[in-house]
């Protein structure tokens, strides 16, 4: 270390020099070391892990940024976006919680970004305006998501992946493909995130019993999108009982829970607060499983045998290396199995176009 490295004066210049760069610092940034505030970290950060957030500058990941930074177990938060993140990433740093915050921005910083990475969440691309389905996303969706795949399996291909662009349905299949065609395919480390439907499930079901809905659990299982949500009412915690116009009230509304914000939003976008909540709940529940914690289950879309269907969303067990265990599904009710060969048929579909759009 230089004799002056701590004097106060030096000190200034460090951090002077990341806020205020000169032209040639300023260059280097661009060239992949953007924004890098590592020589200004604060001092006292806990070990812990490093998740890159990739689609940071949008509705949901403006707002899942701030939560990540504010979970204990994250040391390294990488924030990426193919726009605004420096602005993002300036605004978030600010905040007096451990993690390091580091801003990427374009393609071409990419693999900066995710190398190293322990946890990848994504939330890029477009989100529904009303009247469209989350598959209509498909045509512009689809291919964001395999470059960010291709990225990950390049340069993070060991990180577990939380994937909440839309169609999950088809997105989940898409990165699966990725990852097989570069040989990093883990399926215990791709999951889809349907948390939010398990949110909207608690809420609603909460609001019908009048309790808190902290004090609720309800499975859902299938995927993310219409018909494929499949609420088990028959197994919500604690066991309760509804009557068959609560049991199809509670269905419509969270199987229509997103359409309900997109339509409320009028034209502005999709779930962005709510999605953040589920996601930084998501991720931190991997992130306890990735530490070692036992018992950790959460609903997730991921590679499946709990049907015939090759990827499914239901109960996983969460432990250091992803999804370790696939719950089965439980008794179902007639009302169930009935949703159930629905979901399945729609899912079905969704995941050939995935797959088909990866063999193009
Ligand atoms: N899984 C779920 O439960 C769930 C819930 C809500 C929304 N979503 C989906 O999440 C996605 C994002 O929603 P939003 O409201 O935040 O949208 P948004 O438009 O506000 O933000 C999306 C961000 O992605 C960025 N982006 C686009 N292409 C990118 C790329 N190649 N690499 C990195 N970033 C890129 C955009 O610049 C933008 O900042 C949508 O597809 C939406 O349908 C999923
Ligand atoms: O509904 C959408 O398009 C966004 C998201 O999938 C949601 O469930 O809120």
């Amino acid at each position: 270390m230089h004799p002056d490295a701590t004097s106060p004066s030096h000190r200034i210049a460090r951090v002077a020099a990341h806020l205020n760069p000169t032209r040639p610092q300023r260059a280097q940034m661009e060239e992949g070391a953007a924004l890098r505030p590592a020589a200004c970290r604060a001092k006292g950060g806990a070990p812990g892990f490093k998740v890159a957030v990739v689609g940071a500058a949008g509705g949901i990941g403006q707002s899942l940024s701030l939560l990540m930074k504010m979970n204990p177990l994250v040391s390294v938060l990488h924030l990426y976006d193919v726009v605004n993140t420096p602005g993002v990433t300036a605004d978030v740093s600010h905040m007096d919680t451990s993690a390091v915050v580091r801003g990427f921005i374009g393609q071409q910083q990419l693999e900066a970004a995710l190398t190293g990475m322990d946890l990848v969440i994504i939330p890029a691309g477009l989100p529904r305006k009303p009247g469209m389905t989350r598959d209509d996303l498909f045509n512009k969706n689809a291919g964001i998501v395999r470059s960010i795949c291709e990225g990950v399996a390049k340069s993070c291909p060991n990180a577990i992946v939380n994937l909440i662009s839309n169609p999950v349905n088809s997105t989940v299949p898409i990165a699966a493909e990725v990852f097989k065609r570069a040989g990093t395919y883990c399926p215990k480390r791709l999951l889809g995130v349907t948390t939010l439907d398990v949110a909207r499930a608690n809420t609603f079901v909460a609001e019908v019993l009048g309790v808190d809905p902290r004090e609720v659990n309800v499975p859902v299982v299938g995927g993310h999108a219409g018909v494929t949500i499949l609420p088990l009412l028959s197994q919500v915690s604690p066991p309760c009982s509804f009557t068959p116009d609560e049991i199809s009230y509670l269905t419509n509304r969270i199987q229509n829970g997103g359409t309900e914000v997109v339509e409320a939003k009028a034209g502005a976008g999709s779930a962005t607060l709510s999605m953040a909540f589920a996601a930084a709940k998501f991720a931190d529940a991997c992130l306890r499983g990735m530490r070692g914690d036992a018992g950790i289950v959460e609903c997730s879309y991921v590679a499946s045998e709990v049907t015939e269907l090759p990827f499914f969303a239901s109960k996983v067990r969460l432990g250091r290396g992803g999804a370790e265990e696939i719950l089965p599904l439980g008794p179902l009710n007639d009302f169930e199995r009935a949703g159930l060969e629905k979901a399945k048929k729609e899912l079905s579909e969704s995941i050939e176009k995935g797959v088909s759009f990866m063999n193009k």
